[in-house]
């Protein structure tokens, strides 16, 4: 049996009842598409660390990682997605595509706003319910 599993990390970062989106540039069918920054957590590598990295190199800003939102959420072949919230470490910070076509902050009135990857929407969903206000208070845990 093989019980390798790819875990891809995505980060949900948050600021002032905002979240940051980011619009993919590759592969060609998933251009154009939507998601959270993040990428696939490298051997001896926490989620964690690997949320931070990834975030790093792809939209220039470090983070604080919080809790887990939703479930695990199987997407291609052996591949799960983890989703956690998170919040800017440094609040002047502005996020930029380095690897994305497009980085922006959207509203509970913006969300649906951008295509979104159809993996992500039970998540989308999910956030909806804590935009404004409660996803501040579901990250004052975050380290
Ligand atoms: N980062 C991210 N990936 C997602 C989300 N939703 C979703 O289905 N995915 C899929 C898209 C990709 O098939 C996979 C992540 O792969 P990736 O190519 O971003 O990972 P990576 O940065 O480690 O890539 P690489 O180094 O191998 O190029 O997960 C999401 O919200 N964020």
């Amino acid at each position: 049996m093989n019980n390798k599993r790819t875990i891809v990390g995505a980060a949900i970062i948050s600021d002032d009842g905002r979240v940051l989106a980011a619009s993919r540039a590759e592969p060609a069918p998933m251009r154009g598409q939507w998601e959270f920054p993040g990428g696939k957590v490298e051997p001896g590598e926490t989620e964690v660390d690997a949320l931070r990295r990834e975030c790093i190199e792809e939209v220039g800003v470090d983070i604080y990682v919080g809790p887990r939102l939703g479930v695990d959420i199987p997407i291609k072949d052996d591949y799960i997605l983890k989703v956690y919230l998170a919040r800017l470490r440094h609040s002047d910070d502005t996020p930029q595509a380095l690897e994305h076509l497009e980085v922006r902050w959207l509203s509970a009135e913006t969300l649906y706003d951008v295509p979104w990857l159809r993996a992500d929407l039970p998540l989308v969903r999910e956030l909806e319910k804590l935009l404004p206000n409660r996803i501040q208070d579901a990250l004052t845990a975050a380290d």
